[in-house]
């Protein structure tokens, strides 16, 4: 039923014989999650039937809308939440059966990355990142090492002395995944990093991670409510509805042959490029900045692209187009290709969005093809 043998999802629930698995790196075995009631509030059944497995040293993204019950799934990875049934299986350990000593410990191979960076506003970028190390306990001389390759890891060699106040957004996350790294983790969970950065800081920050990834063989855990940050950079992908995995496989596999509603509802939400596109989108420069036009009403886009091309006369290339039909109105996306000067400067790129914005019409770079 699943396109990858590694992820098995319940719907009916399918006990898997974890045998047949030795590459997990987390067992969720019949998971629910029920949040008891509370000073007159009802409990909450946030997770049901949660059955499936991320291989180690995969990237697997856990998108779902708000409520779904992704933070709930998040946090029994890394033992901050109890399942109600079931185990949490970490690098061969239950996790929901550790307590005190034995989970803190447990706790030091798995890292977290979070939305607002969660870093102390009081303690420069490098004292942010030695955190986690004094916990731990380790030498002056140790931590100032780990500290400076960690900085250069993460790109940030000059903001040593630098506090959050100082730091753009990107450069905040930076430190945070420089923090979660420092004990050396098997495990990286990212809960919605991104979702504060806008689209150019995003594309590095999930660069990082795959880099990240690719280097140093972490496992990464990725939940989202976009579906871009999903098809950038998780080869896999699970999707939860009220509590429950919908749909579950290969990220180019679910997202072009989209079953549940949900997942075909994340795909019309008008941020989809094509997966070939998006393999194809560097941040150095190339030979076409690439833009995206958002595109509304009758007619749309039919013929903005000729009027770009010929009012600027610029040699447009259009490289992906989706028009939809929602509630009669066309809306869609076109991404289109400007060429770069001949010196590689972007002054057609800018002089291209500075006519969209002339007719109000939304656009956004994503980045350079070569
Ligand atoms: N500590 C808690 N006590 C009671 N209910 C909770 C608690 N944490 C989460 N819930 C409830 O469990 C359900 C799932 O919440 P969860 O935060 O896991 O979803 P989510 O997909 O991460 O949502 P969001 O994207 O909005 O953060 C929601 O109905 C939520 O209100």
């Amino acid at each position: 039923m699943n396109a990858h043998p590694s992820l098995v999802i319940g719907e009916p629930v399918e006990i898997q014989d974890t045998a047949a698995q030795p590459d997990a790196m987390v067992r969720f075995e019949n998971i629910s999650k029920i949040y008891p009631a509370y000073r007159g509030k009802p409990g909450v059944s946030a997770l049901q039937g949660i059955e499936f497995a991320i291989a180690r040293g995969s990237i697997t993204g856990v998108i779902g809308r708000s409520g779904a019950g992704k933070s709930s799934l998040v946090r029994l990875i890394n033992g901050l939440e109890k399942p109600s049934t079931g185990r949490v299986v970490v690098d061969n350990r239950d996790i929901s059966a550790l307590t005190g000593r034995e989970l803190r410990l447990a706790q030091r191979s798995i890292g977290m990355i979070f939305q607002h960076f969660n870093l102390l506003s009081s303690r420069t970028a490098a004292d942010n990142i030695a955190l986690p190390l004094e916990i731990a306990g380790w030498s002056k001389a140790d931590i100032k090492a780990r500290v400076t390759e960690l900085l250069a890891l993460v790109g940030i060699a000059d903001k040593h002395d630098r506090y959050p106040s100082e730091l753009s957004g990107g450069q905040k996350q930076r430190v945070g995944i420089a923090r979660a790294l420092a004990t050396r983790p098997d495990v990286l969970l990212s809960d919605e990093a991104t979702s504060a950065l806008d689209p150019q800081t995003t594309r590095a920050i999930l660069d990082l991670l795959a880099n990240i990834n690719r280097e140093l063989g972490v496992t990464i855990v990725l939940i989202t409510h976009e579906m871009s940050v999903v098809r950038q950079l998780a080869k896999e992908v699970v999707v939860l509805d009220a509590g429950r995995v919908v749909e579950n496989g290969h990220v180019a596999d679910i997202f072009t042959h989209p079953k549940h509603p949900i997942t075909q509802s994340f795909l019309a939400d008008g941020d989809s490029l094509p997966v070939s596109l998006v393999s194809r989108i560097v941040r150095e420069p190339g030979s076409h900045a690439v833009i995206r036009v958002q595109v509304r009403g009758a007619g749309a886009g039919d013929t903005l692209v000729a009027r770009l091309a010929r009012e600027l006369g610029l040699d447009v290339s259009l490289l992906s187009a989706r028009i939809d039909e929602i509630g009669g109105q066309h809306v869609g996306s076109l991404v289109l290709g400007i060429p770069l000067d001949d010196s590689g400067g972007e002054g057609a790129a800018t002089r291209a969005l500075a006519w969209l914005s002339q007719y109000q019409i939304s656009a956004e770079r994503l980045g350079y093809v070569a």
